[in-house]
């Protein structure tokens, strides 16, 4: 089974077709009213701001049109080797190998301490490594500050959600396309075309992500005022807005009810397929049984395990690592 629901590759869309100048203006207008209105509630129709919102193939193709997805899958994407993170005298992460392949989901998981959040860190640059190294996309990220590692094509999550609460949803989102603009600061100042054009697109670009992660509905509201699972979801679609070539997820599923969990499965298969890699820090185990191609396990900062699902479930190092941890949260 092809892991994209797309298998043109090579041949790039075209882009989406845009709707016609008045109607895109007048758009625009009941956008501003309704991201300019405190009060707002649910009052924005995606399909208003942009017909073709309500096409999945176009959502998709708006998402992240400059991503680059003609590399075929399967390639390496992220080479970590020999990665260790001391903290004085503790080695938070002990000489750990593992690689990433383009459009797979990785799992990364371990008993709690195990290193699993000090290899995001190391991996997204909050961290220097102590020794080893990382690889992404052919690049070593050793030195590199953490601005220019989310250029380069990574974003992440938090365990705890980090938005701006008083700004609306989209707007949240319209700062992570921020991270591809190409206007100067003084472009920015005396506000050029190019910076006019580009905050266009970033509005066009959040609609569509906003609907891409399921909360388009929302994208007037305040992200302090959202519930709870729809913020998770915001705080996706902002890391989506850079147009990472990996997307880290640090236990997006925290505090989710069952359905929540079913329904964030889906959206991480669906990011998956949309060409996107993503690497997962999850304890709950039934969604990472679900949902990952290959998982690697982690205790005491040390690689135990790494292979599919299957084989990491049924390996002794991994049940030992487990032992105590009720049988539920291993099914
Ligand atoms: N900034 C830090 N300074 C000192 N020690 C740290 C720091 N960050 C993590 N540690 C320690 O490193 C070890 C690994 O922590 P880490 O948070 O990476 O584990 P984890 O697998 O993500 O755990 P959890 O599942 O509980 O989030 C732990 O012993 C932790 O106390």
């Amino acid at each position: 089974m092809s892991r994209h629901r797309r298998d043109d590759y090579s041949t790039p869309k075209a882009p989406a077709r845009r709707p016609d100048t008045v109607a895109r203006s007048e758009n625009e207008e009941q956008l501003a009213d309704a991201v300019a209105d405190p009060q707002a509630r649910a009052i924005v129709d995606p399909a208003a701001i942009d017909p073709e919102l309500t096409d999945p193939e176009a959502v998709a193709d708006a998402v992240a049109p400059q991503r680059d997805i003609h590399t075929a899958a399967g390639d390496v994407l992220l080479e970590v080797s020999g990665l260790t993170v001391d903290f004085g005298g503790l080695a938070a992460l002990d000489d750990v190998t593992f690689d990433i392949r383009r459009g797979e989901i990785l799992g990364l998981i371990g008993p709690n301490g195990a290193g699993k959040t000090t290899c995001f860190n190391a991996i997204t640059g909050v961290y220097r490594p102590t020794r080893g190294r990382v690889l992404f996309d052919g690049s070593p990220l050793g030195k590199i500050k953490r601005h220019k590692i989310t250029r380069l094509g990574i974003a992440r999550t938090f365990q705890n959600v980090r938005l701006w609460g008083e700004m609306t949803a989209l707007e949240n989102v319209c700062v992570g396309t921020d991270a591809r603009h190409k206007t100067s600061v003084f472009g920015g100042i005396v506000r050029t075309p190019r910076h006019y054009r580009e905050e266009r697109d970033a509005v066009d670009r959040g609609m569509a992500l906003l609907e891409f992660v399921g909360i388009g509905p929302h994208a007037a509201e305040k992200a302090a005022n959202l519930p709870y699972g729809d913020q998770r979801r915001l705080e996706i679609a902002r890391a989506l807005a850079t147009e990472p070539k990996l997307l880290c997820l640090d236990e997006p599923a925290a505090g989710f009810n069952p359905i929540e969990k079913t329904a964030l499965m889906e959206l991480i298969q669906k990011i998956r397929d949309d060409g996107y890699t993503v690497l997962l820090i999850e304890h709950d185990m039934r969604l990472v049984m679900g949902v990952t191609d290959r998982i690697v396990v982690l205790e005491f900062g040390r690689k135990i395990a790494e292979g599919s699902p299957e084989r990491v479930r049924n390996d002794p190092a991994v049940i030992a690592a487990y032992l105590g941890v009720p049988d539920d949260e291993l099914a």
